[in-house]
């Protein structure tokens, strides 16, 4: 759903574009080659109101024909000179706009990647992937091209002002004393049009999530006959955002008159007290072609700063959140020097009174004082009801969180003084919920190891019972699977998944049964897999079925955080437990080998 009040404010001051800067810093040349185009491209737009006044002034009646000649060579060269410094401007500014965005992607990219878990518990990943695709965007516009337009109206805006004093001081003091006059109005009413710009924006915000939410979900939204209702909601969110945006237009286009009126009138003014000088004789009238040229620059380039000004407090928003993420630091790293892992590995995992709540309900522990010891190349089971902490298990085991108090151990280290990278070599996972990449079979099942030989890749997949269906996709193991490409079934994700833990070949293996039931067939090939690969190796399973908890070493039974009982499926029937209970539920319901996990 739309979080508004999640969204950052959008600032007003244009600060936080600094941060920035290091980025621009890497790129003198183009910098330098933007500066130089700009200045060049303004100083010849300022000369050319110097020939309009020459023009008037003296005219070409003398029939000096050499002269006719040398003026419009000059003025012809003056044009080449702006059309190739405009050039060149467009050239090194977009180049530097593009070229720091693909270096802020990469980074931010690479910073998300290297979050901990407990960062994404807490953070939309849709959130994330708008600040690096539309605020990255933002970014590259304001450095790209804002930043150009602004610099190049500034020069002129300067560059103007100097020529108007410098052509007549008496009406430039006319037009600076108008300045207050016309600047203080527009202001205040640029400020109403920005605020009714930003709620527009945050109402098209809300219906763009959730016409996100609901694309994404609509197999559930037809299930449930939602469209309607759908249709109704987005339908009211799009006229709520209608409606901001017309408020923020009704603005925009009264600030307009006003902004027109007060500027031309001025000019009309000036040209009025101008036109008695003239008359007088006491100012030539190319002179005053000249000054209000100059005063037209001036006001055009002012009005186009105060319009880049709100593109630029956009960008800095932007700015702004990408530093966020930048300086965001994970809470998971890796010790200043970290001890290296028993070698040979042996994969003997332990558990010492971990306590643990998530970052996201720092009040609820989900594990609460948990101790087992699994020896190497055990297979152990762990079963239990829904919520009593299985999962959370793997995550510390994985460290994708550290424990608030307690020990996880790995061939008797302390995973917190290991290198995570070296940690996780050590163990491979079959999770539930097999994540499939829009990408061949082939390196969905290398994902793990990326190196792996074609050859190693094959044996991998046909020690998982998956080299039968992959020789029935068209391009074997080069057809394209997950996203737009050849969608997979429960069983035969499964068994990717299977192959790739194979091939990865670590020496603990944390398998997390599917709860759904597969056909006969493929859970006949699933179990064949997981046997292959559970050989020989330490075992930990997240035990659904019956069947996987009959072959375990042992049963460990959780409940609220804590092992509750342990021992065999018969042991553990005698005492006539929770884990009785928890078979007894199944054979009740008589779903085939499956263990139903149920809240009691
Ligand atoms: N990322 C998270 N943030 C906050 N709380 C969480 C998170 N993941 C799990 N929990 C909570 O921690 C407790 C243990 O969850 P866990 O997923 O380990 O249970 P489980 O035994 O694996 O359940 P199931 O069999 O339903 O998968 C639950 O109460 C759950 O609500």
């Amino acid at each position: 759903m739309a979080r508004q009040e999640n969204r950052p404010p959008t600032r007003k001051s244009i600060r936080p574009l600094a941060t920035m800067l290091p980025y621009v810093a890497r790129y003198r040349g183009l910098v330098c080659g933007a500066a130089i185009s700009l200045t060049i491209a303004a100083v010849t737009t300022l000369v050319l109101p110097l020939a309009v006044r020459r023009m008037i002034d003296h005219g070409f009646s003398n029939s000096d024909s050499a002269f006719i000649n040398t003026y419009f060579s000059m003025l012809m060269v003056l044009a080449i000179v702006l059309a190739l410094a405009s050039a060149a401007r467009y050239y090194f500014v977009i180049s530097l706009g593009e070229r720091i965005v693909a270096d802020l992607r990469r980074e931010v990219f690479a910073r998300v990647t290297a979050l901990s878990a407990g960062f994404f518990d807490v953070n939309q990943s849709g959130e994330i992937v708008s600040r690096l695709t539309a605020d990255t965007t933002q970014i590259k516009s304001a450095v790209g091209a804002t930043a150009s337009v602004a610099l190049r109206n500034l020069i002129l805006c300067l560059g103007a002002i100097s020529m108007m004093v410098y052509t007549s001081p008496k009406l430039s003091s006319l037009v600076l004393a108008a300045i207050p006059l016309i600047v203080f109005p527009l202001v205040g009413f640029g400020r109403s049009v920005r605020r009714r710009a930003r709620g527009a924006q945050d109402t098209l915000a809300a219906a763009s999530a959730y016409a996100g939410e609901a694309i994404a979900a609509t197999r559930t939204l037809q299930a449930f006959n939602g469209e309607e209702s759908a249709n109704r909601r987005f339908g009211a969110a799009v006229e709520d955002a209608y409606d901001a945006a017309r408020a923020a237009i009704k603005a925009r286009s009264a600030l307009t008159a006003f902004a027109i009126t007060m500027v031309f009138g001025s000019v009309v003014a000036v040209l009025w007290f101008g036109a008695r000088d003239v008359l007088n004789g006491t100012l030539s009238a190319g002179t005053l072609g000249q000054f209000l040229l100059y005063s037209l620059f001036a006001a055009g380039s002012l009005g186009a700063l105060s319009e880049v000004w709100g593109e630029l407090s956009q960008a800095a928003g932007a700015a702004e959140r990408l530093s966020e993420l930048l300086s965001e630091v994970p809470q998971i790293r890796a010790p200043e020097n970290p001890a290296p892992l028993p070698v040979p590995a042996k994969g003997a995992v332990a558990f010492t009174d971990v306590h643990f709540a998530y970052p996201a309900r720092p009040d609820y522990k989900s594990l609460k004082g948990l101790s087992f010891t699994v020896e190497p190349g055990e297979t152990v089971a762990i079963v239990g009801p829904s919520g009593a902490g299985k999962s959370t298990v793997f995550s510390m085991l994985l460290r994708y969180y550290d424990p608030a108090k307690g020990n996880v151990l790995v061939d008797g280290t302390d995973i917190r003084t290991v290198h995570p990278k070296e940690l996780r070599e050590r163990i491979a996972i079959v999770p539930q919920d097999v994540t499939i990449f829009a990408a061949s079979v082939h390196d969905n099942i290398a994902f793990g190891a990326p190196d792996a030989s074609r050859t190693a890749v094959e044996a991998a997949a046909s020690a998982a019972q998956a080299d039968e269906f992959i020789a029935k996709f068209d391009h074997g193991y080069d057809t394209l699977v997950g996203e737009r490409g050849v969608t997979l079934s429960g069983g035969q994700r499964q068994r990717i998944a299977i192959a790739r833990a194979i091939l990865r070949n670590a020496p603990i293996l944390l398998l997390d049964e599917a709860t759904s039931a597969l056909d006969a067939e493929s859970e006949k090939l699933v179990q064949k897999a997981l046997e292959g690969l559970m050989r020989e190796r330490t075992t930990l399973v997240i035990a659904h079925r019956l069947a996987t908890v009959l072959k375990a070493d042992r049963i460990l039974v959780m409940e609220n955080g804590r092992i509750v009982e342990g021992g065999t499926h018969a042991s553990l029937i005698r005492q006539g437990g929770l884990y009785a209970k928890l078979a007894r539920l199944q054979f009740d319901h008589g779903a085939e080998g499956l263990f139903v996990a149920t809240h009691r």
